[in-house]
């Protein structure tokens, strides 16, 4: 089912098939269209193919409760996930098996096939009914205080919007409790409605505010994604827009009276429960505002929503569509014309790539990739962490290269990038509890009271476990990473390590050299063509203990180090020291040495403690849920939080990511760049939980790092500077955060 695998951990671990029982929340079925068509030819369902799902008569609509008799029911073409929005029927594909082999009469011309409601139902019954009555509290935007709307206009840059577009779009406001740095306080939100069919399944709360901050919440916490502008739409409706950002939705409509959406979580999601709503259109244009990540997210997602429909609209290289309405530009129609049908194609011209080739050129430090936060070092050789790569990560036996990588991947995964880790080694139980203990910079085992209130905000973060351990099939991990891929929009991938993966294969005609190579070729083919960055971790081959490793150390033959674009080594120092060596850049070539101390109670190499320390002080570790009143906390833990509160229990994904898109829209559109969130409280039972934190400008620890480059980082390591003291110097810049 499309659930949390328990109600208090919403981590997904995904299954390979043949453990595909053993875990019933969050498991992906393995599927093909082959298999899906099988079985619908051989119950006798008419279905047509669809451009992301099959789609047929509902075998289960029983037409009492439904009042136009059957209805349509679509099965997902990846994941055979099954959806029937009048009878809400809603499953994986394993359900649907289940319910069919039930039903003694299959043919649904005839058969009264038994309703099995889904154990989901009820969660989604009682999260939609929580969201209608939170929403009834809300205010339409024309009976809003015309104060509060002047406000609103000015927080959002929506100046130009129209009332009656606004109206249309139903745009709420709405007066609700968030935590501030003084306490609680009732403020004024906008409110903007996620529809599935005609309903309000969901409500995310924006504060209106000046200044930089932004705080949003949803209502509930827990439910379905839906869309926004969704009650806009006519039912025969041929093509549509899709924006990142709600107000981008409204603009566009505005400027073109075409029908648009937005998506729930912006740029990093199109969570698979929305694409039944979308498969009625001929046309879809992706407007998901300028710059390469929206550019990214745009190609992503032409692949879900089948790329011969999809058109990209690009106005110009950094600017959204509201951004471009404020500046009075009049050609958001022109834009549409001349949208782009997405390349897909073995063969393209650079007439093709033109655009896509400028907005690279514009966006230079986006094209670079997600900074390290915790490692500006790492930042300043590498640049930051690309989607389509593949990193090879080495380091002597016991060296400590998978606390490095967790640390390593957990950084990323805090500022948005949807991590999936294939732990070979070590279990996944350990593996997370490690990642806790990195992301909290705590020894959660003396400090277990805090672990509830950890645990909440890492239980939010888009980080997924493959359900393997010890040896397993290539195809099998394969297969797996590629359903992750498409339901949760994985952008990182991680392979710890590959030697224990490929432990018990046995390939007669193959030594184990040949076997390496032709797993590492399927983990490259894999990142480019999903566009997604692999992370392979390899043991070197034995080496003398007093030298160090270099790139022609790892184990295998030179395919591995061939293939990868960045190659990384942990080189053992004295004591806890130790450097992460950057040997191969293949982005621009820049190598370097970090320095790294590890720090035993939080198991981190990147200084985190020092902070921590400094700020102990302040905080005051009080009872298990109930979080320091007053933290104060770095910039990298702004980060954090920025992506940690917000719950989403089927799409998985982070609304974090939706706000940073939003916050590089809206960045880029020179409008207010994201800086907090808040977790909802509706009026209903749920305890309120808000958090608001101000973000400093980001610039602080790329700016120190960017200076002194050409030595490839030594001249600094030679002065003994570490990571870790850079770190601590980042503690006067630190930034509060209020929370209950
Ligand atoms: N710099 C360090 N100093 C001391 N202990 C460390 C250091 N780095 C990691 N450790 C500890 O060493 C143990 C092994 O670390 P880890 O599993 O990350 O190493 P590894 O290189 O991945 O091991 P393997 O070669 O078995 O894959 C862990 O208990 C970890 O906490």
């Amino acid at each position: 089912m499309w659930r949390p695998l328990t109600d208090t951990c919403r981590t997904i671990v995904l299954v390979p098939r043949r453990a595909l029982r053993t875990l019933e929340g969050g498991s992906v079925p393995h599927v093909t269209q082959k298999q899906i068509r099988a079985v619908l030819d051989s119950n006798k369902y008419k279905y047509s193919v669809g451009h992301a799902s099959f789609v047929l008569q509902c075998p289960f609509c029983d037409g009492q409760r439904s009042s136009g008799g059957r209805r349509t029911m679509f099965v997902n073409k990846t994941t055979g996930g099954v959806v029937c929005k009048p009878c809400d029927v809603r499953g994986a594909w394993t359900d649907f098996l289940g319910w069919v082999s039930k039903s003694k009469a299959p043919n649904p011309a005839s058969s009264k096939v038994p309703r099995v409601v889904p154990p989901s139902d009820t969660q989604q019954l009682a999260s939609r009914r929580a969201a209608q009555q939170f929403w009834s509290s809300t205010t339409p935007w024309e009976e809003t205080p015309a104060i509060i709307q002047d406000q609103a206009r000015r927080a959002f840059g929506i100046k130009k919007l129209q009332q009656k577009y606004l109206k249309k779009y139903t745009i709420h406001t709405v007066k609700t409790e968030f935590h501030t740095v003084s306490g609680r306080e009732e403020v004024w939100c906008v409110a903007y409605p996620w529809y599935e069919g005609g309903e309000v399944v969901r409500v995310k709360v924006e504060r209106v505010g000046e200044g930089p901050q932004r705080q949003l919440a949803l209502e509930p916490a827990e439910g379905s994604p839906g869309l926004f502008g969704w009650n806009t739409i006519s039912s025969d409706a041929k093509e549509v827009v899709i924006t990142g950002s709600e107000f981008d939705a409204v603009a566009v409509h505005q400027a073109t009276q075409v029908p648009t959406v937005a998506l729930p979580s912006g740029t990093l999601a199109l969570p698979p429960e929305v694409l039944p709503q979308l498969e009625q259109f001929e046309k879809v244009y992706l407007w998901l505002g300028g710059g390469t990540t929206a550019r990214q997210a745009a190609s992503h997602f032409a692949r879900k929503l089948g790329p011969n429909r999809c058109h990209l609209v690009c106005l110009d290289s950094s600017s959204s569509p509201l951004a471009a309405l404020n500046r009075g530009h009049t050609h958001l129609m022109s834009a549409l014309k001349n949208a782009k049908p997405f390349v897909n194609k073995q063969i393209v011209t650079f007439q093709q790539l033109r655009e896509e080739v400028y907005s690279e050129l514009c966006n230079a430090n986006q094209v670079a990739g997600v900074k390290w936060q915790r490692f500006p070092k790492l930042t300043q050789a590498l640049k930051g962490h690309r989607p389509g790569e593949l990193t090879v990560f080495t380091g002597v036996t016991g060296a400590g290269k998978t606390t490095l990588i967790s640390e390593l991947s957990l950084d990323l995964c805090q500022q948005g990038v949807a991590t999936l880790w294939g732990s070979f080694e070590i279990r996944n139980v350990r593996l997370a509890k490690m990642m806790l203990k990195q992301f909290s910079g705590l020894n959660l085992e003396r400090h277990l009271k805090q672990y509830g209130y950890w645990a909440n905000q890492f239980q939010q973060l888009p980080l997924y476990f493959m359900g393997f351990y010890g040896a397993a099939d290539i195809s099998s991990v394969l297969e797996t990473m590629a359903h992750a891929v498409y339901v949760y929009d994985i952008q990182h991938v991680i392979i710890d390590n590959l030697q224990f993966m490929l432990g018990a294969s046995h390939h007669a005609s193959l030594d184990r050299y040949a076997v390496q190579n032709m797993a590492v070729a399927e983990f490259r083919k894999f990142a480019s063509s999903r566009n997604v960055h692999v992370t392979v971790v390899i043991h070197p081959r034995k080496e003398s203990e007093s030298s160090e490793l270099t790139t022609a150390s790892i184990f295998g033959t030179a395919k591995a180090t061939q293939e990868a674009d960045n190659v990384l080594i942990l080189q053992s120092g004295h004591g806890s020291s130790k450097l992460l060596q950057v040997t191969k850049n293949r982005f621009d070539g820049d190598l370097g040495r970090v320095p790294l101390v590890f720090e035993k109670n939080s198991l981190t190499f990147s200084g985190l403690h020092l902070r921590q320390r400094k700020r102990e002080g302040v905080a005051s570790g009080s009872g298990d849920h109930a979080p320091p009143a007053l933290r104060v906390v770095s910039d990298t833990e702004g980060a954090q939080m920025s992506h940690a509160p917000f719950s989403e229990s089927h799409t998985h994904t982070p609304i974090g990511a939706t706000l940073k898109s939003v916050a590089e829209t809206e960045s880029s559109a020179g409008s207010r760049p994201l800086a907090a969130r808040a977790v909802p409280a509706s009026g209903s039972k749920q305890k309120p939980f808000r958090r608001s934190f101000r973000k400093k400008p980001s610039a602080a620890v790329g700016a120190k790092s960017s200076e002194g480059r050409g030595d490839g980082g030594r001249a600094e390591d030679e002065k003994g500077e570490t990571s870790g003291s850079k770190a601590s110097e980042l503690c006067s810049d630190c930034v509060s955060v209020v929370n209950s």
